[in-house]
């Protein structure tokens, strides 16, 4: 059958990530000997690092490369079972090839995590290297298409240039070279900012699929004795699926900007300077748990907000979320990845803030922050008055409440140290509010990223319906976290209650262009894959179309009346 453009497929990991990570860490010969075949699919690997044992903790993975200078070669070992690689993807029966992540030992010394190029199926026959124990994990909540696979390494030999050596080195006799920064090696950030753009693709589809089922689609009454209305006009639908609407812009202009600061970035780094990367890391790291988080919600209120057929295959929202849903747990596990961006980023720029360091980039709003702790507070006290209707202000107060936060998780780690608890517990005792922060931070980014990106749209008519599905994200998102801005306070009860009163403004200015919203997204039949979403409207002929296609209508009589019906009659 033709492959789905959008299902996942088993060559991902090879163009996902075996092929960008030999542009990053290869060498010129290394990219010589293996990415010329590996683009001509000759090779075709994947990206092992997971175990059985670990896939967040890194430092704590098992698979051990021991370099053996009288032969010039590397010995990969899996030393136990939970040691065994489990998870990589495309590995259990298409890969020849992995790219394996494993603890480097030389001269008797352990050097962590370094990146192995190991060949593990005969080029040719397909069959298995002596060594090499491989195949799949077994059936899985989706990605049925995929062989996620395991690997287990008995003692397998590779030279020592299939170390990918364009960071750190092993010498022939064994020396090593340490590489200009120890965070060279970790990777991932690529595919974590790619995922930013996913989770855009993922709402665009879903609410694509729902807003225009909801548009064709007729029930119950709204005026006795009227004709059953859409159910696009009923305000509780408008109020499931038009903040996710704004979500998918939203996160479309967030997913340029991490492509764009991704490659910038990276860009930089290929030419010496490392002074971004932290950034980056935190960046992709925050965007990518907070866009999955959202994304993989909201595609199950778009789901259920079609009843029924929206449970049928033919709407395809099972299959997206399906596919979708492990964003939140690979490339990253999302808790993981916030408390990342907090830990490693948030709260070292509040302490450089706090003593007067000016800070650039995503942080530099704490500098802001630090400043304003040290002027008199007001006499009031209160919260600023509270526009609806301002993008900008909005944006401040989106920034006051991720400084909030961060400043809360700040102090939260300093009381936990002052009750006499260590630096790791401290820290653990902190880490819901660390979590709170990042997701904070990342809101503020989203908002901030969709208000500039207005001041880029010329049309007029454009410019104002995007102004009004920004206010609708940022308002939505206010009500949503308002126990966050009541607790900073930035918000009052009566502002919280002019807030609803103005999303419901909102949901009835957006009702005409919904429709024209979702066909901007411009997703042809093809790539919806949904009977509910078609272009045309056309939804009942064609589901009931999709029905009578299904296997089990390949007979009028299923022989399974005559295995197990009929002789269970006779049995009664
Ligand atoms: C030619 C190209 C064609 C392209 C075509 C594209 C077609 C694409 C189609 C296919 C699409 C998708 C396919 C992919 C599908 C997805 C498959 C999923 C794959 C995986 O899941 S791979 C495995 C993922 N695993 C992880 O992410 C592990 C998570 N854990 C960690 O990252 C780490 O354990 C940790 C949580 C960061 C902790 O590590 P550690 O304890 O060692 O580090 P510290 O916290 O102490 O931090 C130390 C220091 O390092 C900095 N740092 C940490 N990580 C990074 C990083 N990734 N980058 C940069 N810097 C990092 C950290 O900030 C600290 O710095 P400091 O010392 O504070 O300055
Ligand atoms: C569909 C799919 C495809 C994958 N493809 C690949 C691949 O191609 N290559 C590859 O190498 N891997 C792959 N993986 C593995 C994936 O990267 C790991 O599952 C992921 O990194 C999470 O690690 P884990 O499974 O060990 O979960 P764990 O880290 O065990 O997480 C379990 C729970 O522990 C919590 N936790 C863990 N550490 C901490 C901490 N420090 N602080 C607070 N809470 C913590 C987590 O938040 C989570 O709630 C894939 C996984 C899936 C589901």
């Amino acid at each position: 059958s033709c492959v789905h453009p959008d299902r996942p497929e088993p060559l991902d990991l090879h163009l996902g990530m075996f092929l960008p990570t030999l542009l990053n860490q290869a060498t010129p010969e290394q990219m010589e000997r293996f990415f010329t075949p590996a683009w001509n699919l000759r090779i075709i690997g994947t990206y092992a690092q997971t175990e059985m044992g670990h896939g967040t903790h890194l430092r704590g993975l098992e698979t051990t490369a021991t370099f053996d200078p009288s032969t010039q070669e590397f010995v990969l070992h899996s030393p136990t079972i939970s040691s065994i690689k489990w998870w990589p993807g495309g590995l259990g029966k298409t890969s020849n090839h992995a790219i394996v992540l494993a603890q480097l030992h030389t001269q008797g010394r352990c050097h962590g995590l370094h990146a192995f190029i190991v060949p593990i199926r005969d080029m040719d026959t397909h069959v298995p290297l002596p060594g090499v124990v491989v195949g799949d994990i077994g059936p899985k909540f989706g990605f049925s298409e995929v062989d996620n696979g395991f690997l287990k390494l008995e003692h397998v030999r590779i030279p020592l240039d299939n170390m990918l050596m364009k960071f750190a080195k092993v010498e022939p006799d064994g020396t090593y070279v340490k590489p200009p920064s120890a965070k060279l090696t970790y990777g991932m950030v690529f595919i974590r900012s790619m995922i930013v753009g996913q989770s855009a693709l993922a709402l665009a589809k879903s609410c694509t699929i729902a807003i225009r089922y909801s548009a064709v689609r007729h029930q119950s009454e709204l005026r006795p004795g009227e004709p059953e209305p859409q159910i696009l006009n009923y305000q509780t639908q408008q109020h499931k699926l038009f903040p996710v609407l704004a979500a998918a812009y939203a996160f479309t202009f967030v997913g340029q900007y991490m492509k764009d600061t991704y490659r910038r970035i990276s860009g930089d780094i290929h030419a010496g300077d490392y002074s971004q990367l932290p950034e980056l890391h935190a960046l992709s790291a925050g965007l990518k748990a907070f866009t999955t988080w959202a994304a993989n919600a909201a595609i199950e209120v778009c789901r259920m907000s079609c009843g029924g057929h929206g449970y049928s295959r033919s709407s395809a929202l099972p299959d997206i979320y399906v596919e979708f849903t492990p964003t939140c747990t690979y490339e990253g596990e999302n808790t993981v990845m916030m408390l990342q961006t907090a830990s490693r980023y948030l709260v070292k720029s509040y302490r450089q803030a706090s003593v007067g360091q000016r800070l650039q980039g995503s942080v530099s709003y704490l500098s802001e922050a630090a400043a304003q702790r040290l002027r008199p507070r007001p006499v009031s006290g209160g919260a600023a008055p509270l526009s609806t209707q301002d993008l900008l202000s909005l944006v401040h107060l989106y920034q006051r409440r991720a400084a909030s936060l961060v400043e809360l998780a700040a102090k939260s780690i300093q009381q936990e140290l002052q009750r006499g608890r260590s630096q790791e517990e401290a820290w653990n005792h902190s880490s819901i509010d660390l979590v709170r922060a990042s997701d904070a931070h990342c809101h503020f980014v989203v908002v901030k990223l969709f208000v500039d990106k207005l001041e880029q749209v010329d049309d007029a008519a454009v410019k104002a319906v995007l102004s009004t599905l920004a206010l609708l994200y940022a308002l939505k998102g206010l009500a949503d976290n308002s126990g966050d801005f009541l607790q900073a306070g930035l918000l009052t009860v009566p502002q919280a209650t002019r807030v609803s009163a103005r999303i419901k403004e909102l949901l009835e200015e957006l009702r005409p262009d919904a429709v024209a919203l979702v066909d901007a997204f411009d997703l042809n039949d093809r790539k919806l894959n949904s009977v509910l979403g078609r272009y045309d409207g056309n939804v009942y002929e064609h589901l009931y179309e999709w029905a009578r296609q299904s296997p089990l209508n390949a007979t009028e009589v299923h022989e399974s009346f005559h295995k197990y019906l009929k002789p269970l009659r006779s049995r009664l």
